[in-house]
Order: C-alpha cells, then structure tokens, then sequence
C-alpha cells in the first residue's frame, strides 16, 4: 500500500557520539549521492542529519557548497542565550550555522545529564525563538512499559515539555516517541506499539493546545530502526518518520530509510 498522509515524513540520522567532522563530510556526501542515484523526492520526504557540535560548520560549508537538499540538527541547545555558561551552545550560534531542527530531551540527556521536563521545556522555548525546530524526544524505561504505565509516563513528559507554549509555538515543532527500552538494544517497539502512542500524543494535543495543530504535528518513532523494519513502522497512521540512531551511520542502511515508501 502506497504511503499515504497528509503530513511530510521526516527521517532524522541522530548520529550521537559518532564520527569526526571528516568522516561526517564523507557520510553525507555519500547520503546525497546515493539518494541522488535513487531519485530521491525531497519534498516528499524530509532528510535531516544530526552530527555532533564539532561536525556542523563542515556540513553547513557542503551542504551550501553544493546545493545539497538534506537538512542537519544538533543534538541538543542550551536554554541560554549567552552568558556565563562553559560548555553551552546556543541557539543563536546554531541558528547562524543554518542548524535547521534540534533533538531536545533525547532520553540520554534525560538520564546522563539530569535533564528535566522544565530544562526540555525553556530550551524547546529557546529553539523556537531562533526560528529553530525543536524535535521534542519522549519516551519510557523498560519497567514502566512493564508496568502498563508507558502512555501516562509519556504524556506527563510530553505536557512538562510544552507547558505554557502557544497553539502556534506547538505547531512549530516535531515529537519524536522513543521507548528507551528500544534505543539502541535491537529490540524494535511493534508498529502497533508506535501507533499506540504516536496516536496517543496527537490525541493529547488536539485535546490540551489545538484541533488543527495536533493534525498537522509530525510524530517520529525512534529505536532500532532499520531498513528492514521502517516501512512497517511508516505503515502506521499517526506515524510520520523516523528518529534513528545506529542505523543512519550508515548509507546502505539510512538511504533506504529515507527511500522508505520505494520498499
Ligand atoms: O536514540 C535513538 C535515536 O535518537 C535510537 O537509536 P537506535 O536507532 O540506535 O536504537
């Protein structure tokens, strides 16, 4: 069945602690070939890479080199402007970098880094305010799944991180669902379990901010994508791309993603 929605997919490569700026030129040149050679459609589906803070200048000087139609994230953002904060990016400077999305709340900065709902919240409000689009990451630990527990954990992270945005500031951003059991284990949520959710959230902010923005938020599903399994994953109405971490380091596993709806 031909994928059909009214919302533009979004396949995003989060490469996290992964590859030099080097190598980071090498795999998105390969990306835009090999999509080239498969003639990828662009405006049918959205391609974003996300290389570490040290990798975006050089991707910025390729990707404007040479007109290339992918589209780069960071990984995170500070919810500062400027200051006395060593070791924070900002907004600001991401944006004057042509960083185009920003991963906020990735459950490892929630875990290794103490991030709260309210810190996901002022730095989702600092992207924004730098014209940047936030991909909002939410998601739930093993024992909570187990306990039955995932859609209201979920949802709670999911209100902290818009708590006080605008219906206009919502429908400038991407959700992104990763279950953390599922990152990076192998272990693929079942594509009823991505819809389950990915409808859940969209039900959520039709009901709390906006009929009209929740019909038009892109919803991504992310852990243990691969090319085998993402067009099952896509096959889910309120599924709208992907947020992938292993498999977009590499180009015979992340074109095809992106190629999803030629599988
Ligand atoms: O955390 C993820 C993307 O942000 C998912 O990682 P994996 O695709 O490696 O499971």
């Amino acid at each position: 069945m031909a994928y059909d929605s009214p919302r533009t997919p979004l396949m995003v490569g989060n490469w996290k602690l992964n590859l030099d700026h080097l190598q980071a030129i090498d795999l998105v040149q390969k990306l835009a070939w090999t999509l080239k050679d498969a003639e990828h459609d662009y405006d049918l589906t959205e391609v974003v890479v996300a290389p570490t803070f040290t990798s975006l200048r050089s991707v910025q000087t390729l990707v404007d080199g040479d007109k290339l139609p992918i589209k780069y994230a960071s990984q995170d953002v500070s919810s500062h402007a400027s200051g006395a904060y060593t070791g924070e990016v900002s907004a600001e400077q991401l944006a004057k970098l042509g960083v185009s999305f920003a991963i906020i709340g990735h459950s490892e900065r929630r875990e290794y880094h103490n991030e709260t709902d309210e810190l996901v919240n002022a730095k989702i409000l600092a992207a924004l305010g730098q014209g940047i689009t936030p991909i909002l990451c939410v998601g739930e630990p093993l024992e909570v799944r187990q306990a039955s527990e995932h859609v209201a954990y979920t949802l709670a992270q999911l209100d902290g991180a818009l708590a006080g945005l605008s219906p206009e500031q919502v429908g400038g951003i991407v959700v992104a669902y990763e279950p953390v059991w599922a990152i990076g284990t192998g272990e693929v949520a079942t594509p009823d379990d991505a819809q389950e959710m990915a409808q859940a959230i969209r039900a959520r902010v039709a009901e709390t901010v906006d009929a009209d923005v929740a019909a038009g938020l892109r919803i991504l599903y992310g852990g243990s994508v691969k090319a085998d399994n993402v067009k099952e994953i896509m096959a889910g109405a309120d599924v709208d791309g992907a947020l992938v971490g292993g498999a977009s380091l590499k180009v015979d596993q992340f074109a095809p993603i992106a190629g999803f709806r030629a599988l």
